[in-house]
């Protein structure tokens, strides 16, 4: 149990340890199931009392204070209910750490979080203060679980099982034998897979003696998964590829065949991974990842992490995770859930904007000139151009007297404003009140100082009202963007030196779309500008405290002050790929894209170790980064498993025919297989092997990006035709490819697009073409260092 270490007087055979951790798991999913029905008594008895939600809080602490939140909590109770009805809470552990007894000298502990409690840290002795920079700290000779979630028998009692976001957890992904952080033993549990978590799917477990390993300790135990490995990773520089090389559990974790929506991959964060998870929450943070590396997986982890070390800070200001698409957004939903988490909105960037039905299309230029940075400045002088300098004097009558302001210090009281730049609903206001207050020095220096119902009534009287109109009027974003680019003049001055003439002659409606904001069609791009205007004039009423931005490489500006609006009080964490940007405004360098996100200041750290892709794809795919327009650092994979062949074919027609029976072939293997080619190709493919009696999906069938996953993934064809367009983010265990100078030359980011195609297979990549190879694929040592055939 988490405490003094149990088993030492027992059975300490593999087989007695692992008898021991059964009746462990026995133990948590008893509690497990306490907790369910309490969560559900919870509900019904209306209690607003969260339930091992941040496990610091005992019952009765989680007590909501009004109305919104108490129905809020509500929510929350009922779907954690809900959770647990429907949804057994898996595996109760995964992982263990024995600390050292004593702390030996000299043994460095490197986490720099002396004595870090923090609201989440769980009640109790055992488990309060972290580690010492000595090693084991207060753990000293202590045993703790490690989960997706706190296990207790009692929200009050100690817990039998950490939450893995707890401090002392940290030790679990960080420890080495360099820099053990006072762990003895680190221990892996195996447990079946798709199983509920019952006793009897733990099927075994590695040790790994940190502390004392280079003094030549034996592992504590093997188990019937096989001896342990574990020392060969101790005793390495604790990267990655040693850890993994050196567990079989980590290893099969990791190359687990992916099926139906994204997993959690808790139990086997790697400490690059970790290290970003747990950063600081105040500081943005941007990780440039290569494909593969788990920039996904990251960002939610650390989203949840942020919720359960700073709850109160985003209680405030909510959560957002931000995603390309909806389809991906379906994908990933499912992980936040199962790490406990489920009040996190999820959405695209243009489901925060404006909600205006969308009747109108523009041309490929309005499209690109709207989303570009330059928009910004045109709709702020489009703005600003209504506000006017006084040109004379105000009366304001007051009874049968009148108070004269004279049209210097009007004019003043304009150019202030103006100069404080204020958002513009915030500059009306300051004028009016800027101008009462002038009435009042007026007031007092004739009849002392007035009082409260004189200055109000001066600042609604309909001579004050009217000349604040005048030179500061009211006015709506829909009025602004409708004036600028339904009125050639309009758009002129406002875009002078920001946009060219065919810029601006792309933007500019035609003469037959109607001109007033109220009949105004509104197109996708337009909605950004109407949500730029409404930032330009107020705050938006919706804020963040963090907000994860996924695929960020291909937003563009105007998306990023989108986003960068919302989170003016919080924080970010980018997450992309430079190299993978095909949009047509993707980012070429982080810094600029970063100061579009409102967040220049953010770090950039690289992830370069690939769990999806396998070495022999990604050497290739990396051939082609030193043709690309931007700089990142190459990729290198976990994964020595892997498959690649190349063949040449003569003719289209003998293409077909090659991907027909390619897929064929790979029909007799396990997993999902994916045909990926130039648009143009899709419905030729699609017929050609729908014709040869396979059943294939067309674009999107299934997948990251396809209507499958969404609802869940995986249940409709086996095989897809895609477009390379739809490629992104995408994971198949066999991808065809046809033609790659297709697609390389398919538009400006054409080489982006199939570097994007290269990185999508989990095991095998068979690439067919009858073109020569695009010269940036075939790299200095040409192509395929597999197998190569003429086939066709
Ligand atoms: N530490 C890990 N343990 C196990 N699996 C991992 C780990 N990190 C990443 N993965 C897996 O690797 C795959 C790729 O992860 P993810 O989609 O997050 O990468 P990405 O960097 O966002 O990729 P892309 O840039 O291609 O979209 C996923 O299947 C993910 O579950």
């Amino acid at each position: 149990m988490t405490g003094e270490h149990a088993a030492r007087d027992g059975d300490t055979s593999p087989r007695g340890e692992l008898a021991a951790e059964r009746a462990y798991a026995t133990l948590c999913r008893a509690a497990l199931d306490r907790t369910s029905e309490l969560a559900q008594d919870r509900v019904e008895e209306g209690a607003g009392v969260l339930t091992g939600r941040h496990s610091g809080e005992s019952a009765g602490e989680g007590v909501a204070a009004d109305g919104a939140s108490a129905e809020a909590l509500g929510r929350q109770l009922r779907s954690r209910a809900e959770e647990w009805r429907e949804e057994p809470p898996g595996p109760p552990f995964f992982g263990r750490l024995d600390f050292v007894e004593d702390a030996p000298d000299g043994d460095e502990d490197h986490t720099g979080e002396s004595g870090e409690t923090g609201e989440s840290e769980p009640a109790g002795k055992a488990t309060r203060g972290g580690q010492d920079r000595q090693g084991a700290g207060e753990h000293r000779g202590q045993r703790y679980y490690i989960g997706r979630r706190r296990v207790s028998e009692h929200p009050a009692s100690p817990p039998l099982v950490l939450d893995w976001r707890a401090p002392v957890s940290r030790a679990f992904y960080q420890a080495t034998a360099l820099h053990p952080r006072g762990v003895k033993v680190r221990r892996r549990f195996g447990w079946a897979p798709g199983g509920t978590g019952e006793a009897a799917d733990l099927t075994g477990m590695e040790d790994e003696p940190l502390a004392n390993a280079s003094l030549g300790d034996e592992p504590e135990s093997g188990t019937e998964t096989g001896k342990s490995t574990g020392a060969d990773a101790a005793a390495g520089d604790g990267s990655s590829g040693a850890l993994v090389r050196a567990s079989r559990i980590l290893a099969g974790e990791i190359e687990r065949p992916r099926v139906g929506p994204m997993r959690d991959i808790v139990a086997t964060i790697q400490p690059e991974q970790d290290d970003l998870v747990r950063a600081e929450p105040g500081k943005s943070l941007c990780v440039q990842g290569a494909p593969g590396t788990g920039k996904t997986a990251v960002g939610l982890h650390r989203a949840a992490y942020l919720l359960y070390t700073h709850p109160r800070r985003f209680e405030r200001g909510g959560m957002l995770v931000v995603g390309p698409n909806s389809a991906f957004l379906g994908y990933i939903s499912a992980v936040l859930p199962s790490l406990g988490e489920v009040g996190v909105r999820q959405c695209r960037v243009e489901d925060l904007l404006p909600g205006h039905p969308v009747r109108a299309e523009d041309s490929p230029e309005a499209v690109r000139v709207k989303h570009g940075a330059a928009m910004a400045a045109v709709l702020r002088r489009a703005l600003y151009s209504r506000v006017r300098l006084p040109r004379e004097p105000l009366a304001v009558p007051d009874g049968s007297y009148r108070w004269r302001l004279g049209e210097g210090e009007l004019r003043a009281v304009v150019e202030e404003t103006l100069a404080q730049a204020p958002p513009y609903e915030v500059g009306r206001e300051r004028v009016r009140a800027r101008t009462v207050a002038l009435l009042r020095s007026r007031a007092e220096h004739r009849a002392g100082p007035p009082d409260g119902a004189w200055l109000r009534k001066m600042g609604r009287s309909k001579a004050l009202s009217g000349f604040v109109d005048a030179v500061w009027p009211r006015v709506r974003p829909e009025e602004v963007v409708a004036q600028l680019l339904g009125d050639a003049e309009v758009l002129e001055s406002a875009s002078v030196g920001l946009l060219s003439i065919p810029e601006r002659e792309a933007l500019l409606w035609s003469r037959r779309r109607p001109r007033s904001a109220r009949t105004a069609h509104w197109s996708r791009a337009d909605l950004l500008l109407l949500d730029e205007t409404a930032g330009l004039l107020a705050h938006p009423a919706e804020s963040f405290g963090h907000v994860v931005v996924d695929e960020a490489q291909d937003l563009s500006p105007m998306q990023c002050r989108a986003l960068a609006r919302r989170s003016r009080f919080g924080s970010l964490t980018v997450l992309g790929d430079l190299a993978q940007g095909t949009t047509p405004w993707a980012a070429r360098d982080w810094p600029t894209q970063l100061a579009h996100l409102g967040v220049p200041e953010a770090r950039v750290v690289p992830l370069t170790t690939g769990f999806r892709v396998p070495a022999v794809l990604v050497e290739v795919a990396n051939r082609l980064l030193a043709s690309l327009e931007v700089r990142v650092p190459p990729a290198r994979s976990l994964r020595r498993d892997g498959e690649l062949t190349t063949s040449r074919v003569a003719g289209d027609a003998a293409l077909v025919r090659a991907v027909t029976e390619r897929v064929e072939s790979a029909l007799g293997r396990e997993g999902s297989v994916a045909v990926i080619a130039d648009r143009e190709r899709v419905e030729p493919l699609l017929s050609a092997l729908r014709g040869a009696g396979l059943a294939v999906g067309g674009p999107g069938g299934r997948g990251k990006d396809g209507p499958g996953a969404a609802a869940g993934g995986g249940v409709l064809e086996r095989v897809v035709v895609l477009p390379a367009d739809l490629a992104k983010g995408l994971e198949y265990d066999h991808v065809v490819l046809a033609e790659p100078a297709q697609i390389a030359e398919s538009g400006p980011r054409g080489l982006e697009l199939l570097y994007v195609v290269l990185t999508r297979a989990v095991s095998r990549l068979d690439v067919l073409h009858a073109r020569e190879l695009p010269e940036a694929m075939a790299g200095r040592g040409g192509p395929g260092r597999g197998h190569n055939s003429g086939a066709g």
